[in-house]
């Protein structure tokens, strides 16, 4: 309805009054005059089926996005392209083998948009965009709190790590380890503890927010890398 649209069914149509059903198990009485097109649209086949990219969804409003949103959550796809930017639904659970070496491997091998959204995805555009358009490359993460923007920005290490690990196997000029793509990693629950706290939306919410700064050789290793702390949140 106008208000806020809902995906509904009309359940019965009689003696001037329609009822819907919603899809969230809601039940809404109208009278049938007080029902106008201006107020009721027709469903199209992509928000009764859903998408992975909302850029192909055919009803533009709130409703729809939302929708077709929460119809992937329940089937446990918590990630949708709008796109080429992704849109992540914080599952509060871990999905099994969603972030594992094979995903990695699987989403190092395909291009954006081939097999269904991941942040991996993301990962990998930027990884191969550096060479592809020999220009920095940059993923921006936001949200609000608790939304997931700290978790996703550790897939993306975890990835960028996996591929610069990968590129040393592979390279005839083999470097001495380092150990940078591990002390990437790792510098995450060290940044935690110092930076950290529980708040009402998170019970590990990151007080201050991060520019993280990597640095690949032209054989795709990452070299160094840099974190820059901005926007401190003194509230808590
Ligand atoms: N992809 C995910 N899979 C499973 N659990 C997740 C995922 N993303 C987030 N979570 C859960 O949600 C919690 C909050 O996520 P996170 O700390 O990343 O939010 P945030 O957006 O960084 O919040 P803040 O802005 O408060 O720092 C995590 O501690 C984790 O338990």
């Amino acid at each position: 309805m106008k208000d806020h649209y809902v995906p509904s069914t009309v359940d019965s149509c009689s003696g001037g009054v329609v009822v819907f059903n919603t899809d969230y198990g809601q039940v809404y009485t109208y009278k049938q005059n007080a029902v106008s097109r201006q107020r009721v649209y027709p469903m199209h086949n992509s928000s009764i089926n859903g998408v992975d990219d909302m850029a192909t969804l055919q009803d533009l409003h709130d409703g729809a996005i939302l929708h077709n949103l929460q119809l992937r959550y329940t089937q446990k796809s918590v990630y949708t392209y709008i796109g080429s930017i992704l849109a992540a639904v914080n599952p509060y659970q871990r999905l099994s083998d969603l972030y594992d070496a094979t995903a990695i491997e699987r989403y190092s091998r395909h291009h954006l948009g081939e097999i269904p959204p991941h942040i991996y995805a993301i990962a990998n555009e930027c990884y191969r965009s550096l060479w592809k358009r020999s220009n920095n490359q940059c993923v921006l993460i936001s949200g609000e709190s608790g939304a997931g923007k700290t978790e996703s920005t550790k897939m993306i290490l975890r990835f960028l790590s996996a591929m610069s690990q990968q590129s040393v196997a592979l390279s005839t000029a083999k470097r001495a380890s380092s150990h940078v793509e591990e002390a990437i990693v790792e510098s995450s629950p060290i940044m935690e503890a110092f930076g950290n706290a529980k708040t009402v939306h998170n019970n590990n919410s990151s007080r201050f927010g991060k520019f993280i700064q990597l640095h690949f050789s032209q054989h795709g290793n990452i070299q160094g890398g840099r974190i820059t702390d901005c926007i401190l949140c003194p509230e808590i």
